[in-house]
């Protein structure tokens, strides 16, 4: 069974470059995480105090401004990163998805590729074979597959790539971001395979800023912010306190029926204080 569990944990960053007065300066006035300066190496307090724990069928939206600590909560539960101080225990097997491109080679074919960054995502080769034509139909791409990928325009990259990413079976899938990304008519066709993907994956955890995204997919939320959990709850809950109103208000019926029922449940249970 996948679980994540996080207890007490902070991630410093140590910045080993910012010698001179004026970088420190800088580093201090822009970032958004905390910076301890009693140590002669300025250091990046970008997350404190974070006590999370997920199991099967959670699906977790995080919300934040930039540099709140998103991205590196996303390596913390993907076991990419190491608790400096506190722990953390993963079990189950990430796929990571934080840059669409990674994993790809421009240089062979895009069928080539598929298997690739499915070998990337966790799976092995047959599994990706597999699946090649159901890929290759997604894709659109026709005979263009059979060409090196750096041939492709970078809207046809992402189709590839986003072809690849939906067709895995994760057991702990980790989204950031940029899966969004993609032209109008293209969204459509990815809303429904990334939801079913969603519902192939033990436990999701999904930070974005659009909205409508998280809530299609996700039924509970964090907000960081300054590096530490401001609230956790229900993904409605959340929201409304971010962003200082309930963007589930105006929804139509047939998009609320569309949004999980969890996404709107009021807090209560005991993984949600
Ligand atoms: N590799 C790194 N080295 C140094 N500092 C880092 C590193 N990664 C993140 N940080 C710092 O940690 C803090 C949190 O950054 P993080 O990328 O997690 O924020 P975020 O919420 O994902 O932001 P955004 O929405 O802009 O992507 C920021 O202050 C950032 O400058």
């Amino acid at each position: 069974m996948v679980s994540i569990d996080v207890w007490n944990a902070a991630v410093d960053f140590p910045i080993f470059d910012a010698k001179s007065r004026s970088l420190k300066k800088a580093v201090l006035g822009k970032a958004g995480g905390k910076i301890g300066t009693d140590s002669k190496v300025p250091i990046i307090e970008a997350l404190h105090d974070i006590d999370l724990h997920l199991s099967h069928g959670d699906r977790l939206a995080l919300v934040g401004h930039n540099g709140a600590g998103k991205s590196t909560l996303l390596r913390l539960l993907a076991g990419i990163y190491e608790p400096t101080r506190g722990s953390a225990r993963v079990v189950g097997k990430v796929a990571p998805v934080f840059d669409l491109g990674v994993g790809m080679d421009p240089e062979i074919s895009g069928y080539e590729n598929i298997v690739i960054r499915g070998l990337f995502l966790g799976m092995n080769r047959k599994q990706m074979e597999k699946r090649m034509d159901e890929i290759a139909e997604f894709t659109e791409l026709g005979d263009y597959l059979d060409m090196p990928l750096r041939t492709y325009s970078t809207g046809m990259r992402v189709r590839l790539a986003i072809g690849v990413v939906t067709s895995i079976d994760p057991e702990i899938l980790v989204l950031d971001e940029g899966i969004g990304a993609v032209d109008a008519d293209f969204l459509e066709k990815v809303r429904d395979r990334l939801k079913e993907l969603v519902k192939r994956s033990g436990i999701l955890i999904f930070a974005s800023h659009s909205d409508e995204f998280l809530m299609e997919l996700c039924n509970s939320a964090v907000w960081m912010d300054k590096g530490g959990i401001r609230e956790h709850g229900s993904l409605r809950s959340v929201l409304t306190s971010y962003k200082g109103k309930d963007p589930f208000e105006n929804l139509s019926p047939e998009m609320l029926a569309q949004v999980s029922d969890t996404a709107t449940a009021t807090i209560g249970s005991d993984k949600a204080p």
